[in-house]
């Protein structure tokens, strides 16, 4: 069995006393349970609060972005060495609104994935495909590649241990959720694209999780499908409440 693995992306939201309140509210009640891994993905400027905050508890802390370089002068930006130092253990790559608004592209995912396993850090890889793509019969394609190309050069290994994020676009932040069929479709679709790279003990293995618009009224019937293994969740996931609820959600 596949653990569950719930990622709250907070995106560009709440201040630091908010996310430090967050999770005095919710720490102490994240399962120590092998079924499933509460992680937050938080802001950089709150990431040493809540490493700190989060130390000896069940809950990881994630980056939602980094460059893949160690060091330089790369103005504004975040290096895998800085987020491995400060003890964050995940972070997001390729995430769709860093592939929209800042230019990431499959070729700086890929970077970004091999310069988190060079550091220790566990990347959630997200594909996912516009609405335009699917109207077009495109998303099998797409996500295909995105995967192919985030994945180059890793080894078995290393994939076992990158969390994929299927996140169709057009379920991000607007209240339509896939299908929890469709979802599961792209899901094994990826896993055996996963498969076609690596081998079949690699793809059983590997987390593919959903996101767009998941909440604690549809977590279950999505984490109950073959082929997903927990959500990247925006919205539901700034409230203490509703993320414990998909927390235990993916403990059922
Ligand atoms: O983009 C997402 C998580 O990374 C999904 O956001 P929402 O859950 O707000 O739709």
């Amino acid at each position: 069995m596949r653990k569950k693995v719930i990622a709250g992306n907070w995106k560009m939201n709440k201040t630091i006393a908010e996310a430090n309140q967050f999770v005095d509210d919710v720490v102490n009640s994240i399962p120590a349970d092998d079924r499933v891994e509460a992680i937050v993905c938080a802001p950089f400027p709150f990431l040493v609060s809540l490493v700190e905050k989060t130390k000896g508890t069940n809950l990881k802390v994630s980056a939602q972005n980094m460059h893949f370089e160690e060091n330089g002068a790369f103005t504004g930006e975040v290096s895998p060495v800085m987020l491995k130092d400060l003890g964050v253990t995940h972070v997001v790559l390729g995430h769709s609104e860093r592939r929209e608004y800042f230019a990431e592209t499959d070729e700086t995912v890929n970077k970004k994935t091999h310069a988190a396993f060079a550091h220790g850090l566990t990347p959630i890889v997200c594909v996912g495909e516009t609405l335009e793509q699917r109207e077009a019969n495109e998303t099998m394609s797409l996500v295909e590649t995105q995967v192919k190309k985030a994945l180059e050069g890793l080894s078995n290994e290393q994939v076992t241990k990158t969390i994929i994020a299927y996140e169709p676009v057009w379920a991000i932040g607007t209240g339509k959720t896939a299908s929890s069929e469709d979802a599961n479709e792209v899901c094994a679709h990826i896993r055996k694209v996963v498969k076609s790279v690596t081998d079949e003990a690699t793809s059983e293995a590997v987390v593919i999780q959903y996101g767009g618009s998941v909440k604690p009224a549809n977590v279950d019937e999505l984490l109950a499908q073959s082929d997903i293994d927990g959500a990247l969740v925006g919205g539901a996931s700034l409230e203490a409440d509703s993320f414990l609820q998909l927390v235990e959600a993916g403990a059922k």
